[in-house]
């Protein structure tokens, strides 16, 4: 295990080689059918990008790298059913934003995405983090609002140097996801001024490149979910 994951520190690092310091790793979150595939691949589309096929239950990963405000983004969207979340651990380290995406029209699991998120922020490696939270589905009727996600999520107990942003949007229309990748972007690329909950304003995903080290990280990734 420990030199499988030697090996995926030196992809990393590969990486980091060819997109010097604007490439920053962004692990996309939350529970099963939050929607996070959805985003990626919306993600991808407004970029003009032909996205992959649907696929729902995502058992592992899709991992895209996405441009946003100059800044190179390793994008990780992680499968969200339990037996997944195990996996979500391996990425941790050099993590540096967190996209936690929830159904805001799933009331009766709310509650345990608390828990998986507050359990998840508990690790060292994401001292630092950014936390952009999508609360998403927001074209459903009954839907929880930004501030009863705020409250059901306990955002407010999180340590004051955490910055978090939450960020509604609509994962199969687009709406609003380019303003939540704005506050990431501002986020990450001005780690001492940015306070809290600001920094919206608009742009878009602007270009999208695949890197060939990403299916060796996924090859490696792939013997970690099977074992
Ligand atoms: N109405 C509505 N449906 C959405 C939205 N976003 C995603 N969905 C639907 O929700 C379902 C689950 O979406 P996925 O993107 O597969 O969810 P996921 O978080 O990747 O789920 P796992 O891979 O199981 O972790 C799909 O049927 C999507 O079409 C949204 O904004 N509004
Ligand atoms: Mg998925």
């Amino acid at each position: 295990m420990g030199q499988t994951i030697g090996v995926l520190d030196c992809i990393y690092e590969n990486m980091l080689e060819k997109y010097g310091p604007w490439q920053r790793r962004v692990l996309m979150v939350g529970l099963d059918n939050a929607g996070k595939t959805t985003v990626l691949y919306t993600l991808q589309s407004q970029n003009g990008e032909k996205p992959a096929p649907p696929a729902p239950n995502t058992m592992g990963y899709n991992v895209e790298m996405v441009r946003h405000q100059g800044l190179m983004f390793s994008l990780w969207d992680l499968g969200g059913h339990s037996s997944n979340r195990v996996a979500w651990l391996q990425l941790l380290p050099e993590t540096q934003g967190l996209i936690f995406v929830v159904d805001s029209n799933d009331k009766k699991r709310i509650l345990e995405a608390r828990d998986e998120l507050h359990k998840l922020l508990k690790n060292d490696e994401l001292s630092g983090v950014k936390l952009l939270v999508l609360a998403n589905k927001q074209d459903l009727d009954d839907k929880l609002s930004t501030d009863e996600i705020i409250e059901k999520l306990q955002l407010r107990t999180l340590p004051l140097d955490l910055w978090w942003h939450v960020q509604e949007c609509c994962a199969t229309s687009g709406e609003g996801l380019s303003q939540g990748m704005d506050w990431l972007a501002s986020a990450l690329a001005n780690p001492q001024g940015l306070p809290s909950g600001s920094g919206d304003h608009s742009g878009d995903v602007s270009s999208q490149m695949k890197y060939n080290g990403i299916s060796q990280v996924a090859e490696v990734l792939d013997l970690l979910l099977v074992h």
